[in-house]
């Protein structure tokens, strides 16, 4: 019993001993068993951790990367616009280094936006408004305001031998200003009050254009009874002297019809567009284009434009004041008046261009007397068109530019004047050409291989 007891003491000790050391080996073991994979786990933790850094650090350098390369791949696209820019500049310039020429074409026949190529290939509406004339420069902005005493010494004294022009509201002499600028001063008939009216109204609006596509009005002269506007000089006269007149000269190349036609667009665009309102030129005709020493055109004769203030539900009623040959028929029967109307009357001259024939002759047969109504209905047939173009350029052109012209043309002079497009799609219509006939114009025929280096203001 006792051995029992003892061992059951024994075994209760043992029992004990064991219940004792068990939770001791149990912790032991446990601690031992705890510590080990703690220590992994802490090792594994730490290392997945480092991975995990690592990982988010690839990944963040990876999106980095690729933010970069998309936004570096922009700036490259970007540049690429300006330098493939710069590059056909410099093509243009390149490709044509045997002849001095105006700055303007010098920045070549791809600088077909702005006047000064030393300048951007590109002006806003904003720097055309304040673009710097030589003059304007001078003159502190602003038109100068002259002495009737000063323009009789500019053109000794009003000589016949400086008469360059008559026109309907008054002579045109050639005049050397004090500083020198060669200008032309054009002395206005006297009509009283409505006259007087006109005058203001013409100075007004003259002097808020500033386009290199429009001959520049220098100043004026209202002194006394005298009243005079002074423009800049045109050299090379009318595109009418040029294209009809009987007269031996040289005619007009093909590259040159081609870069008159773009000149005398982009002048009605900005009249159209850019005019602060809109200006309708109204009688816009080749007597009304003048050309400068490199036969780059400048439209003129505003004496008859007439803004778009004056409209009424988006037409200006007026009394028909235009040229038979040019009238939008619309005008022509209502003296309702658009800048569809300038459009019309720009269609006529395309066809001057083309054809060489001018808008009303009565001297050829029936049926071909008014320039329009003849080339209306051949405008569509290549044969046709080929038949009608004028002689005197004895095939020196493009087919492909005469077709494209007779296009252009052809959807000018449509009778609906809503059909008609506006010169701001014109102009981007005639470009490709006028680059086009650049290039082939380098050879032998262009009259740009003969320019001289002259400022456009
Ligand atoms: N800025 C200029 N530079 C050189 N010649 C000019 C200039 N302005 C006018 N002329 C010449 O004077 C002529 C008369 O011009 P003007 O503007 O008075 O009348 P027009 O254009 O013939 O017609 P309209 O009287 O209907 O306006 C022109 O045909 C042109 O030969």
């Amino acid at each position: 019993m006792e051995v029992n007891t003892t061992a059951e003491k024994h075994h209760t000790h043992h029992k004990c001993h064991l219940s004792h050391s068990q939770p001791y080996n149990h912790h032991h073991h446990h601690h031992n068993h705890g510590n080990f994979p703690s220590k992994y786990t802490l090792i594994i933790l730490s290392i997945s951790s480092v991975m995990l850094l690592v990982i988010f650090l690839i990944i963040l350098i990876l999106r980095r990367l690729k933010s970069f390369k998309s936004y570096s791949g922009k700036t490259y696209r970007e540049n690429s616009i300006i330098s493939s820019n710069t590059s056909s500049r410099f093509i243009a310039q390149t490709s044509m280094p045997t002849f001095n020429s105006s700055p303007d074409v010098k920045g070549g026949c791809l600088n077909l936006q702005g006047g000064d190529s030393g300048r951007s290939l590109l002006k806003t509406p904003a720097e055309i408004l304040t673009a710097p004339s030589r003059y304007r420069r001078g003159g502190g902005g602003a038109v100068q305001v002259f002495s009737y005493k000063e323009l009789e010494v500019a053109t000794e004294k009003f000589s016949e031998v400086n008469v360059i022009g008559q026109g309907v509201f008054g002579v045109v002499y050639r005049g050397i200003l004090r500083d020198g600028t060669v200008a032309a001063i054009k002395m206005l008939h006297r009509e009283g009050r409505q006259g007087e009216r006109a005058f203001r109204l013409e100075v007004d609006l003259l002097s808020r254009l500033h386009s290199p596509y429009l001959v520049e009005l220098l100043g004026y002269c209202a002194d006394q009874h005298h009243r005079l506007l002074i423009f800049e000089y045109m050299p090379n006269g009318t595109l009418q002297h040029h294209l009809h007149s009987t007269n031996d000269h040289k005619p007009l190349d093909w590259g040159t019809r081609l870069r008159i036609a773009l000149d005398c667009a982009k002048a009605l665009e900005f009249l159209h567009e850019h005019g602060i309102p809109p200006v309708i030129h109204r009688d816009f005709k080749c007597t009304s284009i003048l050309l400068d020493q490199n036969f780059r055109a400048k439209v003129s004769d505003f004496g008859l434009a007439k803004t778009g203030s004056e409209k009424i539900n988006g037409q200006i009623s007026t009394r028909v004041l235009g040229t038979t040959g040019y009238l939008a028929p619309e005008y022509a029967s209502t003296g309702q008046l658009t800048t569809k109307s300038d459009v019309y009357s720009y269609g006529a001259v395309l066809l001057e261009l083309l054809t060489g024939r001018v808008p009303v002759d009565t001297k050829r047969p029936p049926g071909e007397h008014v320039l329009i109504s003849w080339a209306l209905p051949r405008l569509t047939t290549r044969e046709k068109i080929l038949e009608m173009v004028d002689p005197s350029l004895r095939g020196q052109y493009s087919n492909r530019d005469l077709i494209q012209i007779a296009a252009i043309a052809a959807m000018c002079v449509q009778p609906e004047a809503e059909y008609r497009p506006l010169m701001a799609d014109v102009v981007p219509s005639l470009i490709p050409l006028v680059k086009n006939s650049c290039y082939v114009g380098s050879s032998s025929t262009s009259r740009f291989q003969n320019q001289i280096a002259s400022p456009r203001y």
